[in-house]
This record gives C-alpha cells, sequence and structure tokens, in this order.
C-alpha cells in the first residue's frame, strides 16, 4: 500500500522549513526527507540585516523579503512555543573618518535612509576598541536558527512526517501525473538540500559557487555588549556571555572540519575590536549554498515537470528564504510566474 501526499520535501535547512510553512499555511500534505548531511542552517549566525556592510548598498529586495520573513518567524515562535526572534541592533565600527563620511553619504540614499540611523554613536565600553564610533543598523536581528532546527525537526517528526534519511534519488519513478518514491505517491517533489544539492542527478547544471563558513563562539564576561558589533569580523552577543564570531568565506576545502586558518583568521579580526579576554569554547563549519550570479536558485526541471529546486540562499538564507518558498508556492499551485532573477531557468 503506497500513502499519498501533495509533496515530498527533501532538506530540512532553513530552505525546507520555509517551504513547509507554505504547504501548512495551504493544508498541503507533505513528508520531509533530510539525512543531517548538510548543516548550513545548523551553523548559522542567524542575523538578519537589510544592508550590505561592505558596500553600503541594500540588500536585493530587502524592503520585500524582511516583512515576510518577520511575519513566518512569529508565526513559528507560537507554533513551536520558542523564542527565535531577537531584535537587535547592528552598530558598523567606523575605520576611519573617511569610513564616517561613506556611511553619511549612505545614509542620504533613499534605498538605504529607512536602515541607517544618521548620528555616529561614541564608543563608551572600555573592552572595544572603536575610536572613530559606529553606525547604527535598524530593522535588524538575530533568529535563532538552531532552536528552530530542532524544534522544527520535532514538531514534524511527532506528527509522523518527517523521515531521518538519505533521499535516494534513483529510487524515483515519472509518470505523467504524479511521482512514486518507494512506498509514496506525491504530486510534487521540492529538493531543498542546500550545498547537498551537487549530488542530485536531477540539477546538474546550477551555477552554484558554495563557500565554507567557519564561526567561533567565545566566553568574554568583561565583554558587556547587547548590540551586533560589526567590524573585520562580525560578533553578535547570545546569552550568558557567549559570543558568535563570523564568519569566514572559503572557496576551496568543502568539509564540514573547523580549521586553524579559520579560527586564526576570525581571531585576527577580532582583537582589532576587542581588547577585553576570552575564552574560545566552540568552533563549528557549514557549506552556504552560494551562487555565482547571487540570486537564488528556483524552478522547476525542464523535463520532470514535478520535481522543483529551492536552493542558493547563499550568506543570507533567513531574510530570502521566506521569500523564495512563497514564490515557489505561487508557482506549482497558482501557476504565477518566477522572477525571471532568481528562476533557474536562466541557465537554460
Ligand atoms: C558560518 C555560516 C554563517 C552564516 N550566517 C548567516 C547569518 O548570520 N544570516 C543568514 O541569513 N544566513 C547565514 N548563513 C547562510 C545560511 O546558513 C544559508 O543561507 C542557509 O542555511 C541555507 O539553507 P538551506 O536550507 O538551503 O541549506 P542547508 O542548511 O544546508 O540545508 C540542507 C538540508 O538538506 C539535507 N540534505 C541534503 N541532501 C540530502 C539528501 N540526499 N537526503 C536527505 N537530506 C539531504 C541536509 O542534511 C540539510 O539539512 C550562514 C552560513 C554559514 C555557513
Amino acid at each position: 500500500m503506497k500513502t499519498e501526499y501533495d509533496y515530498i520535501i527533501v532538506g530540512l535547512g532553513l530552505a525546507g522549513i520555509c517551504f513547509c510553512e507554505q504547504l501548512r499555511a495551504h493544508n498541503k500534505s507533505f513528508v520531509v526527507f533530510d539525512d543531517s548531511s548538510q548543516q548550513s542552517s545548523t551553523v548559522a549566525g542567524g542575523l538578519y540585516n537589510p544592508v550590505v556592510l561592505k558596500r553600503f548598498t541594500a540588500v536585493w529586495k530587502s524592503d520585500e523579503q524582511l516583512p515576510l520573513a518577520l511575519a513566518m518567524y512569529q508565526d513559528l515562535e507560537q507554533l513551536l512555543d520558542v523564542k527565535l526572534d531577537y531584535k537587535i541592533p547592528v552598530y558598523r565600527k567606523f575605520a576611519s573618518v573617511e569610513e564616517q563620511n561613506n556611511w553619511f553619504t549612505a545614509s542620504d540614499k533613499p534605498a538605504l535612509k529607512p536602515y541607517l540611523s544618521t548620528g555616529i554613536i561614541k564608543n563608551e565600553n572600555p573592552a572595544i576598541q572603536a575610536s572613530f564610533g559606529f553606525g547604527e543598523v535598524l530593522y535588524t536581528g538575530r533568529i535563532d536558527v538552531k532552536i528552530l532546527m530542532e524544534t522544527y525537526r520535532e514538531f514534524l517528526t511527532k506528527r509522523g512526517l518527517f523521515q531521518k534519511e538519505s533521499f535516494e534519488y534513483s529510487n524515483i519513478l515519472n509518470n505523467n501525473e504524479s511521482v512514486v518514491y518507494e512506498n509514496i505517491i506525491a504530486k510534487h517533489i521540492v529538493f531543498s538540500e542546500g550545498y547537498g544539492v551537487v549530488q542530485n542527478p536531477f540539477f546538474q547544471n546550477l551555477q552554484l559557487s558554495p563557500t565554507k563558513g567557519e564561526l567561533l563562539i567565545i566566553h568574554a564576561p568583561d565583554l558587556k555588549i547587547d548590540f551586533v558589533l560589526k567590524g573585520p569580523v562580525f560578533l553578535i552577543p547570545m546569552e550568558d556571555d557567549l559570543y558568535i564570531v563570523g564568519a569566514t568565506y572559503e572557496l576551496y576545502d568543502l568539509t564540514h572540519n573547523p580549521t586553524e586558518k579559520g579560527k586564526n583568521k576570525l581571531l585576527e579580526g577580532l582583537k582589532t575590536m576587542i581588547s577585553c579576554p576570552f575564552e574560545i569554547v566552540d568552533q563549528v563549519a557549514g557549506i552556504r549554498p552560494t551562487v555565482r550570479d547571487r540570486r537564488p536558485l528556483v524552478g522547476q526541471h525542464p523535463v520532470h515537470k514535478h520535481l522543483y529546486v529551492l536552493n542558493g540562499l547563499g550568506t543570507r538564507g533567513v531574510m530570502i528564504g521566506p521569500y523564495v518558498a512563497n514564490q515557489l508556492y505561487n508557482f506549482i499551485e497558482n501557476e504565477e510566474e518566477l522572477e525571471p532573477a532568481i528562476n533557474i531557468s536562466r541557465y537554460s
């Protein structure tokens, strides 16, 4: 006897969770497969921030993404009965008068005006080195993605909707009406495997350009900051005097192993930002599904029409995930066009 579902979802990182939320909202039935082979979402710093602080530009579609994302995390807090969204300002440390001036110019641009405060904040914390002060980014925060992942997986497991196993691509049988996978019949399969998509024989032509990212967790009892500090690295406060320090960008070593090189790079940046003692308590790594043209990878297989991909969330999965999941859902169920910039048909 086969069980029928509307959807099979392969991969329960941020992309998979965002798509499941679309399905739940529209009363579609689904089952999820995940084998824990990737961990980009598990280790993510979880920041959402509408501004690219390196270049002082607005994040692509941030005006549309942010409200959708915040509403979804708020709903998830209720559903899972956990705190996920920590509203916290981001302070960009200025390294010079020139950077202060660049900030003023940027905060005058219409696209950035809502997100950048105009004044310069003076540093009064002796544990921080910032003689040129900071600029504050507004509408920022941190999603506790690790807790989200754990509790969402538990939520699905309790309802019999989660299979902790590898999805075997060769076991898919396609026909005109549906797809058959082992003892399941489904109308559609959505692949959201993050970097794991490189193993997926159906979506080999995506222009993924993955980047490994490493983070340190430090314990710094004298630091006492209640904002995210952005200098050469991000410093993100958590509970109990713990801070996330991140992140690195590595193109060639695509393993999940933390490295000495990654640690040293992060410490080099951190030491230009703080002067108090600290202890490293953990180091983690994950592979971001980044894309050559920096746009998500969303769409339908050109031949096997029941197969779809939701990937390429890159460095900003927290904000982009809900937006692209919404686009894919409307494409499949309501025949709405996908935005050309995210549609995988751009590679055909
Ligand atoms: C160090 C680091 C810091 C980051 N910080 C931030 C941040 O502060 N803010 C932000 O917005 N983003 C951040 N990101 C980026 C963010 O993590 C990604 O955009 C996002 O996690 C990608 O989610 P995903 O679901 O596409 O992929 P993943 O999280 O990799 O999830 C894919 C899932 O698919 C599963 N899977 C793969 N293949 C199979 C298979 N064959 N069968 C079954 N299951 C399978 C994997 O086990 C995994 O659970 C960071 C990333 C890293 C690495």
